[in-house]
């Protein structure tokens, strides 16, 4: 098993009390699913993501990595096992506004390091794979959101993560632009990423094998 929640439970403070968001909920994830979840506004599903993804804590419960325990790490080995693993794309973008399309991709790669004509070359790939490579030198504030999102998903895959994490990943895209990142994601899914996309968006969920809705702050399996 890839990733294998069991028994999480997440609150948040809301005004002088604490909330149950999530409870005793259990999740399991096998290499290269594509998994889509689905569920009410507020329900929880943005923070189950973020949990998945080594952002924020829970209070409860195990989540297993590969096998092993990692409900006790610390903000370094948490950090690390982002870096390591773990791409996101979010609607808001987060792009980097002042800068063009090759450098907003090649920043995970500069964070860790990597030697420039390696950056390069890397940074080309996706570019062509994701079919932006024409808008390389362009000012990510001039470009559309389909291709906003496109360079969105080619900075979180850049670093070749074993999963990918999609919060609303079509969410403001008109249908053209939303079926040119399922092809993406599709792609990625054939090469073995592991898919695990929020959505409330039907034609998104119905690209997946497995879906599940969020419901009284546990996962339900609705189909494969
Ligand atoms: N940092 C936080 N502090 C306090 N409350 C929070 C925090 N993050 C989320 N919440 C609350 O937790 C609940 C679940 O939020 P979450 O964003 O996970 O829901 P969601 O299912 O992703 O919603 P949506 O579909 O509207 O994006 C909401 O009531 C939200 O207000």
């Amino acid at each position: 098993m890839l990733l294998e929640l069991t028994g999480i439970k997440k609150s948040f403070k809301n005004g002088t009390r604490y909330e149950n968001i999530l409870e005793d909920l259990d999740f399991k994830v096998s290499k290269g699913d594509s998994i889509a979840i689905k569920g009410k506004s507020g329900c929880g599903k943005s923070t189950l993501l973020n949990i998945l993804g080594g952002l924020i804590s829970f209070e409860k419960g195990d989540m297993l990595f590969n096998g092993t325990n990692i409900s006790n790490h610390n903000a370094n080995e948490w950090a690390e096992y982002r870096k390591k693993n773990i791409a996101f794309v979010t609607q808001a973008f987060n792009l980097l506004d002042d800068r063009n399309v090759f450098d907003n991709i090649a920043l995970p790669l500069q964070y860790s390091n990597m030697p420039k004509q390696q950056i390069k070359t890397k940074v080309e790939k996706v570019l062509h794979d994701l079919e932006i490579y024409h808008a390389m030198k362009r000012n990510v504030s001039t470009l559309s959101g389909g291709e906003r999102q496109r360079v969105a998903i080619a900075r979180a895959i850049v670093k070749e993560p074993s999963i990918l994490l999609a919060d609303e990943p079509t969410g403001s895209l008109d249908e053209e632009t939303e079926k040119s990142i399922l092809r993406i994601f599709d792609d990625l899914h054939d090469k073995g990423m592991t898919l695990i996309i929020v959505t409330h968006d039907d034609s998104v969920s119905s690209h997946c094998q497995h879906i599940y809705e969020l419901q009284h702050k546990k996962l339900n399996y609705v189909n494969s």
